[in-house]
This record gives C-alpha cells, sequence and structure tokens, in this order.
C-alpha cells in the first residue's frame, strides 16, 4: 500500500464520525502523491504525514453563560493547534451550531497550508463552538464571549496562538473576547486579530478575504486569457466574504447578480447593491427577505439555488459543502469559466472533479481565501511594532500577496506535471515549507 493510502486510513481509524476531517486529508493527501512519491524513504522515515495529520493539541471545555431570562445555558468550546512549525498557530473562530470537533479539525488542517501560501509566518489553528449568535442580545452575545475566552485565555497569546473571526464572529464578538483576555490576564496584546480599529485592528482586516478573493480570481483569469471586467458572477453567502468579495467584483467591472443565507438566495440582474446589501447583513442582522423587500429588481426563492443562474464566474462564500456535483453540472452547462472558493471547503470533491475535468479555472479556498488570515497577519506586524498602517499600504500587501500565491500554486503544479490544476498546486506549495520546517525542527 502506498504510503499515501496508509495515512488516509490511519486518519480515518483514529478520527472516526469526522467526514470534513477525512475530506480534508483526502483533497491534501492525494494531491500531494507526487511530492511524497519523490520523497517516500525521508517522509517515511520521519513519519511526517503521521505527524501532519495529527493536531499538536486540541482543547475541548464547557461554557455556561446566563440567557436574558436568568437561565443557565451551556455551550461546548474548542480549540485546535495543529502545527506550529513555521509560526504561532493562527485561524479563526466559528460560532455556529453545527461546529464539533471534526469541522474545527478540518479547519485547522486546511489553515496550516493556506497559511503557509501566505509567505507570513503563521501556524495552522482553528476554534469555535456550537452557539449560535443569531437571535441572542448583545448582552447574551457578550455572555457567551466572555465564558469562552475565561477558558481560552489560558491556551492563547499574541506569540502562541492568535485566533480571529470565521463564521458568526465578527468584530462585536472578537471585542468582547479581546476585553475578556484583557481582564484575565492583565496584558495589552495582539492576541486576536480582526480587532477594532480603535484598539489594535488594522485597516482592510474587514475587507480583506473578499478582496483577496477577488485579487486573485483576477490574476488566475487574466493568466488564462480571460479578462475579469463584463463578467456576470453568482456568489453563495452574505457575510463577511460574500459581502466584500461583492463589493470588489462591482470595483473590477464584473456584475454579480447572486447572493444567498442559509434560508434562501437572492437574485438581482440588475447587481447586487452593496450598500443595501450591508445594511440588511451588517446592521439590522436581518434576513435576504428584506434585502429583496428594498429592492424591486431583485428576486427572493426560498432553499438552495444560487448555481443555477447563469454565470461566467463563481464564488462559493458561505460554508462547507455547498457547491454539490449537481451544481457544478449545472455551472459547467451556462458556460462558467471559473470557481474559485471564499469559504473554506465549499465544493465537494466528486464537484471538484467534475470542475476540474470540464477545464473550469479552479482555485481552491485554501489559496482563493487566504487574504483574510494574510491580513491578520499584517495585524500581527503592526501590533508588534505598535503602529498603523494606511488602508492603501495594507491593501496593496494583500494585493501582493494573492498574486504571488497565484503564481506560486501555477509553479508548483507545473513543477509536477500538474499545470492548470491549482488545488495540486496550493497543496503542494502549501506542504513544500511546511515538511521543510518539521524536518529541521527534528522529532517534536
Ligand atoms: N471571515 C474571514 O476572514 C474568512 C472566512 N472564511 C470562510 O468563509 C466562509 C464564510 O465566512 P464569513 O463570511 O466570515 O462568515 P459570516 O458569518 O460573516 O457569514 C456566513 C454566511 O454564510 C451563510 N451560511 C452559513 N451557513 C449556511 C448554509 N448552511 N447555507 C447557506 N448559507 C449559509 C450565512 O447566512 C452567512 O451569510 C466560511 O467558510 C469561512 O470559514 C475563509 C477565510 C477567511
Ligand atoms: O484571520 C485569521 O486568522 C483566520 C481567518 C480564517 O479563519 C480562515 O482563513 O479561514
Amino acid at each position: 500500500m502506498s504510503y499515501v493510502d496508509e495515512v488516509l486510513e490511519r486518519v480515518i481509524a483514529k478520527n472516526p464520525a469526522e467526514p470534513e476531517f477525512h475530506q480534508a486529508a483526502k483533497e491534501v493527501l492525494n494531491s500531494l502523491r507526487p511530492v511524497i512519491e519523490a520523497n517516500e524513504e525521508l517522509y517515511r522515515k520521519e513519519a511526517l504525514l503521521e505527524r501532519l495529520t495529527e493536531p499538536d493539541r486540541q482543547f475541548k471545555f464547557r461554557v455556561p453563560w446566563v440567557d436574558d431570562k436568568g437561565q443557565v445555558q451551556v455551550n461546548t468550546g474548542y480549540r485546535v493547534q495543529f502545527n506550529n512549525s513555521i509560526g504561532p498557530y493562527k485561524g479563526g473562530l466559528r460560532l455556529h451550531p453545527s461546529v464539533n470537533l471534526g469541522i474545527i479539525k478540518f479547519l485547522g488542517f486546511e489553515q496550516i497550508f493556506k497559511n503557509s501560501l501566505t509567505g507570513l509566518p503563521i501556524g495552522g489553528g482553528k476554534g469555535g463552538s456550537d452557539f449560535d449568535p443569531k437571535g441572542k442580545s448583545d448582552r447574551e452575545v457578550m455572555a457567551f464571549c466572555q465564558s469562552f475566552m475565561t477558558e481560552l485565555c489560558k491556551y492563547i497569546g499574541a506569540d502562541t496562538d492568535v485566533p480571529a473571526g470565521d463564521i458568526g464572529t465578527g468584530a462585536r464578538e472578537i471585542g468582547y473576547m479581546f476585553g475578556q483576555f484583557k481582564k484575565i490576564r492583565g496584558t495589552y496584546e495582539g492576541v486576536l486579530t480582526g480587532k477594532g480599529l480603535s484598539y489594535g485592528g488594522s485597516l482592510a482586516r474587514t475587507e480583506a478575504t473578499g478582496y483577496g478573493l477577488l485579487y486573485l480570481t483576477e490574476e488566475m483569469l487574466k493568466c488564462n486569457g480571460h479578462d475579469l471586467k463584463g463578467k456576470t458572477v453568482c456568489v453563495s453567502g452574505s457575510g463577511n466574504v460574500a459581502i466584500y468579495a461583492t463589493q470588489k467584483a462591482h470595483q473590477l467591472g464584473a456584475k454579480v447578480v447572486t447572493v444567498s443565507d442559509s434560508t434562501g438566495w437572492v437574485y438581482d440582474p440588475e447587481g447586487i447593491d452593496v450598500a443595501l446589501l450591508k445594511e440588511v447583513k451588517e446592521v439590522k442582522r436581518a434576513r435576504l427577505t428584506e434585502y429583496a423587500a428594498a429592492r424591486p429588481s431583485a428576486e427572493y426563492h426560498e432553499g438552495r439555488g444560487v448555481w443555477t443562474v447563469k454565470c461566467d464566474v463563481a464564488l462559493p462564500c458561505a460554508t462547507q459543502n455547498e457547491l454539490l456535483l449537481d451544481d457544478a453540472k449545472a455551472l459547467v452547462a451556462n458556460g462558467c469559466i471559473a470557481v474559485a472558493e471564499g469559504a473554506n471547503m465549499p465544493t465537494t470533491l466528486e464537484a471538484t472533479e467534475y470542475l476540474q475535468q470540464n477545464k473550469v479555472l479552479f482555485a481552491p479556498g485554501k489559496a482563493a481565501n487566504a487574504g483574510g488570515v494574510a491580513t491578520s497577519a499584517l495585524e500581527m506586524s503592526q501590533n508588534s511594532e505598535r503602529l498603523s498602517w494606511t488602508f492603501e499600504e495594507v491593501d496593496s500587501k494583500l494585493q501582493g500577496i494573492m498574486v504571488n500565491i497565484f503564481h506560486n500554486l501555477d509553479d508548483a503544479a507545473k513543477r509536477y506535471g500538474k499545470e492548470g490544476d491549482y488545488v495540486a498546486g496550493a497543496n503542494i506549495a502549501g506542504f513544500e515549507k511546511v515538511a521543510e520546517a518539521m524536518i529541521a525542527q527534528g522529532v517534536c
């Protein structure tokens, strides 16, 4: 049996009932086969893949808090510190009822390679809780965040592990968590990123994941003889990533015609009105029905359906496994030329394979959405030097990082005879640096 197959079997046996983690491990290890085969003796002796697929450590803890009726509620908190061979653990905190250990492990595993691709010194980690901020009062969210941080603060620090936002964790939640960290630990340090601008946050971090997605997509299209300008784009989701992806797509001359949330989706043939979307989602925290009610050109549909709309470019920006094989077939049938993942692992393995077989340019999330964590690393740099950079300075560094990521993964794919396979390219380019650092640091 090949080394990759042995390790995949081991991952499944050792981590039962964690399908998302199995899926991420399969995607990465299968596409690393040519690299592993070229170095098999060394990697086997080093047990490199066994070490890479086993988190350094994982924390699971009780998060009790009191709701507005005086009732005690109990959630489960997680932090998985996956790999710190190239820098302190770095990765977001997801607050969503679906969160479990397997989901946090898939996200933490992906983060290792994504963070390596940024070219910045950050290792991979992820955390979160099954707490649902939806429908909770600000006081309830604060109570949860304070309780969550009361435990998490034992394991994190500016040079150890630096969490940030993800689904359900935005500026409000980061603020409450930062306040509690400071109160308990008594230090003022860059322990979280995505902070507010008045207390150490970086300009452009809010926009970074969505903007970065478009910078990479534009470069991928350009290098394949296409122009983003004039293209019709379908976006899914309507959170942080989706909003700023839509905004940047419009700035670059494309037209985004869809967005979605967990209950429905909007088709707006005149182009999504970003100011209205921000008002509905960021200010009112309301459903997309409110967007459709205020916008005469928009149609609202219940359920899923974004990928049935004819588009040139598809940007899944909601959550994992939201673009299925049938969706991929519909995109291909409608002439879609590119898919770039704003979310983490939004495309199933079967759908990815179908898109690639049908010559759709496919940029995987660990490359395409790396602008968020890259800008978080820029926030860490600013915190360390006690300075703040301008929006333009951060945005231009972000743009450079995203263009570089594309060329690095394009080169890596070519080096291993997989030209145009950006999934393989991203995994290989991300893996090479981490593998070298792990071997250089000995058995640890
Ligand atoms: N915020 C960031 O900087 C980064 C986020 N990501 C990824 O991007 C994705 C979106 O994250 P954010 O925009 O930050 O979160 P968010 O909480 O701001 O928005 C999430 C969006 O996804 C939608 N959504 C959630 N579950 C859904 C479901 N089952 N079906 C349809 N829609 C659903 C929500 O309605 C919301 O519109 C996630 O996969 C996250 O891991 C990746 C890199 C960085
Ligand atoms: O900004 C960060 O540290 C993490 C962003 C994130 O969670 C991700 O890249 O998926």
